[in-house]
């Protein structure tokens, strides 16, 4: 396979704006991220979660939603990040869920094969978006599927990507790491059933050393591995995770965007010493994305540097 990342970033023009775009660790300070309201959210039957607000008779509360929207990208600013709009459209009910039709690597951002059909019309609408403001994809997947829930660009040198077989295939998953392998990272599969959508449901960094998991739902295997890494976990309930309690944000490695339906998710983060912010997400919750799902981010900086 020919991975043309170094070349395409080469020379000036466009190529130098994207390679101003990058993200080389999940837990490395957010600097830009892009976000998309939810005027446009509906429940899709289409993840256990949001078929259980269903069956609950939860229809979205467009004023609410906006709200707590809002406030997450309140929250963004207010601690530097730059905040970019990906328009919402009628025919995209689940776009607000920015973070899953591409990923942003340490090379340029690359475009992903969304499974679900809904999903996967949301990838031209994000090529779009990022061009207007100078980010063009490196690469297109277009072997198998992959959905961005699944990919963790956990620190320099470790990638984890989730397979559950129906959002994320074998084959999908091994187009996107081949890169990765190409320049020696290490590659990390977690396998899981589908009931749990994506990986970012049960695991996602806090800084670079310490990751917030749903550890009675993860494979054992999986944990040995992150534990042969170094990487702590902090527990998260099967019933938290389910409320989209695992589904977090790291700014820089220290501060914390969390759901406040997770209270004890919370306070573990809190006792581990990070600092907390908690944000009703109640309506994005119901239809099966968190915080993590909201938030697509396309620059991290290193902490120092
Ligand atoms: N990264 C995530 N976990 N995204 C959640 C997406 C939820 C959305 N309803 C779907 O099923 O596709």
């Amino acid at each position: 396979m020919k991975l043309d990342f170094a070349t395409d970033h080469a020379g000036g023009g466009a190529a130098d704006l994207v390679q101003t775009h990058a993200v080389r660790g999940e837990a490395d300070r957010l600097v830009d991220v892009l976000l998309c309201g939810p005027s446009h959210l509906e429940t899709v039957p289409c993840c256990s979660v949001t078929r259980e607000s269903m069956r609950n008779g939860f229809v979205v509360a467009q004023d609410e939603a906006q709200r707590q929207h809002a406030a997450l990208r309140q929250v963004l600013e207010r601690h530097g990040v730059r905040c970019h709009a990906m328009p919402a459209t009628p025919e995209l009910p689940d776009l607000c869920f920015t973070r899953d039709a591409g990923v942003m690597t340490p090379w340029g951002f690359v475009a992903l094969k969304p499974a679900m059909a809904h999903r996967s019309v949301e990838v031209d609408h994000l090529v779009r978006t990022l061009s207007a403001i100078g980010v063009r994809p490196v690469r297109r997947i277009t072997e198998g599927t992959i959905e961005g829930g699944d990919v963790c660009v956990a620190r320099p040198g470790l990638l984890v990507l989730g397979l559950s077989g129906e959002r994320t295939s074998t084959a999908g998953a091994e187009a996107f790491a081949a890169s990765f392998v190409q320049q020696g990272w290490d590659v990390l599969y977690c396998s899981f059933d589908p009931h749990f959508l994506h990986l970012d449901t049960m695991f996602c960094m806090l800084d670079a050393n310490t990751a917030l998991a749903c550890t009675d739902v993860l494979d054992d295997g999986f944990l040995a591995a992150l534990a042969a890494r170094d990487i702590t976990l902090i527990p998260v309930s099967y019933k938290e995770a389910r409320r989209l309690g695992c589904n977090v944000v790291s700014l820089d490695g220290r501060t914390i965007l969390m759901n406040a339906a997770a209270p004890q998710a919370a306070e573990r983060v809190r006792a581990a010493g990070f600092l907390v912010e908690e944000l009703d997400v109640s309506q994005f919750a119901a239809c099966g994305g968190g915080l993590h799902c909201l938030t697509l981010p396309l620059r991290r900086l290193p902490a120092r540097g």
